[in-house]
């Protein structure tokens, strides 16, 4: 199967239980829940992405790809696989691949799409209007706040780690106070900053 990938780059992991971590990240092309054009976000199902996921580059085989990822990390062994939805291109043969080079493999999903197995850390952030498949995780990383999807909906569900995202936007910190109000009163979730936005990195 060939991949459409929209950039692979090495940064630091912003988010998450694994910030700071040096990380090659492999963005896709492509979500199912917008289509990436700004003429249709108010009527999309995910309306406040902050990231630009649309054309890119082909990849033929995941072998190829592999080692693209490698040939941009140095001697970073760690793949953040994201997107667009990466749960759309992501499977066995690229994780195998990427396993063969000496990586983990983690995925930032909206948990819509069934996902290969053998992935070493799974991020799901729940959209307001979907239906989860992916019910069982490393992290839980909500974006906050979200109408429709508040948190007590997730608790029940199999993950180690329950993060609120505060939303990007006009309003960031706003939502900044209201996730710290929300932990400090429901202390099973952690807060969980971009950092890569403070600190100007990818
Ligand atoms: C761009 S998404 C790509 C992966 C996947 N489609 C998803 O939604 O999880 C990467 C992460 O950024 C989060 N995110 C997207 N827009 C955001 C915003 N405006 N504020 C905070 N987090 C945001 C998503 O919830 C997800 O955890
Ligand atoms: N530094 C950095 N960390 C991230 N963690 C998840 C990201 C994403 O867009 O999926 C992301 C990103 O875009 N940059
Ligand atoms: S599901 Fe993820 S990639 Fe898709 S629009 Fe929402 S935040 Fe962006
Ligand atoms: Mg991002």
């Amino acid at each position: 199967m060939s991949y459409t990938v929209r950039e692979i780059f090495h940064s630091l992991q912003g988010e998450g239980v694994q910030a700071g971590r040096p990380a090659v990240f492999l963005r896709f092309a492509g979500c199912n829940l917008w289509s990436g054009r700004e003429a249709d976000r108010e009527t999309a199902t995910c309306r406040f992405c902050d990231t630009d996921f649309v054309g890119g580059e082909k990849y033929p085989d995941a072998q190829g790809l592999a080692e693209a990822v490698k040939a941009v990390g140095g001697a970073t062994r760690y793949v953040v696989v994201t997107g667009g939805e990466p749960g759309l291109q992501l499977d066995g043969a690229l994780v195998e691949a990427l396993h063969g080079l000496g990586f983990e493999v983690a995925i930032e999903t909206n948990g819509t799409v069934e996902l290969p197995s053998g992935l070493d850390w799974v991020c799901v952030s729940p959209k307001a209007g979907t239906t989860l498949k992916v019910t069982r995780g490393d992290e839980l990383k909500l974006v906050f706040p979200q109408a429709g999807a508040m948190p007590g909906d997730f608790e029940h569900l199999d993950f180690a780690y329950f993060l609120l995202q505060p939303m990007d936007g006009p309003e960031r910190d706003a939502h900044t106070r209201a996730a710290i109000g929300h932990c400090l009163t429901h202390p099973r979730w952690r807060l969980s900053l971009q950092t890569h936005k403070i600190v100007g990195i990818p």
